[in-house]
């Protein structure tokens, strides 16, 4: 919506409120960083649609992580790509709802380690590298709906800090399937987002309140509406 819009909408109170644009929020870091405990912070404060990314892997995905083993592209793949048509669902859905009254969009915890796995959130049309034959450059399976970067466009929380701490954090950790053993290898493949078009950072050593606080700034200097 325009500022105009905005005014007008404003100044007719019994007018019925424009639809706002809805927008995927994604909480990203690597294992136990905190992408939860600020994405639950961020729900209660914005009043959007809460999902948790971890819960879209496949079993399969669960499974080798369980066993300590890294994940590779072509495990990662159809899951970015879930969590993109889960969240454009959603907006879907919302949009359809006369009744719906929260932010339209979604809230989403990925660990959206490396800058393609970030555009297959975004919707933007990138070659899969790994595909469902395995070679290199594949395009996206054709089942999949066509990328639609602008029906839901993407902005990302960067929760960045220092190996010593995201290290005590993973470790203190109990009963979870990601051992504090995969911390290196989540650290290896991360391509930071640092200065990545819709980014905002915020620091680990924060408490989660200040982190939501900046996360919440950042966000309303990148987007057209302010939260
Ligand atoms: N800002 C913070 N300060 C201190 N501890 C935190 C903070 N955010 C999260 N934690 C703790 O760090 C651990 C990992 O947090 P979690 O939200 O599960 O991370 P992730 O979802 O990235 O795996 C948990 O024990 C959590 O309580
Ligand atoms: O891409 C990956 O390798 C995984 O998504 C990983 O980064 C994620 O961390 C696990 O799913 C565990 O979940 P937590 O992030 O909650 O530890």
């Amino acid at each position: 919506m325009s500022q105009d819009e905005h005014q007008l909408a404003a100044a007719t109170p019994d007018a019925p409120k424009p639809k706002r644009h809805p927008i995927l929020i994604i909480v990203m870091g690597v294992a136990g960083t905190g992408k939860t405990t600020l994405a639950r912070e961020l729900e209660r404060r914005l009043d959007m649609a809460y999902v948790e990314g971890d819960e879209l892997h496949p079993p399969a995905n669960i499974a080798k992580m369980s066993a300590g083993i890294p994940l590779t592209d072509a495990d990662r793949e159809p899951w970015l790509q879930l969590i993109r048509t889960t969240a454009e669902g959603l907006a879907a859905q919302q949009q359809a709802d006369p009744a719906f009254a929260r932010r339209p969009g979604a809230l989403v915890t990925c660990s959206a380690l490396r800058t393609y796995y970030r555009d297959l959130l975004r919707g933007k049309p990138v070659k899969v590298r790994s595909g469902e034959t395995g070679e290199k450059g594949t395009e996206l399976p054709g089942h999949l709906a066509p990328p639609a970067p602008h029906t839901l466009p993407a902005y990302f929380v960067y929760i960045k800090g220092e190996r010593e701490l995201l290290q005590a954090r993973i470790s203190k950790r109990e009963g979870h399937y990601m051992k504090p053993g995969m911390l290196d290898s989540q650290l290896q493949t991360l391509e930071s987002p640092d200065g990545e078009e819709g980014v905002v950072v915020v620091p680990l050593d924060a408490t989660t309140e200040e982190q939501a606080d900046i996360a919440i700034r950042g966000l309303n200097e990148l987007l057209p509406e302010p939260l």
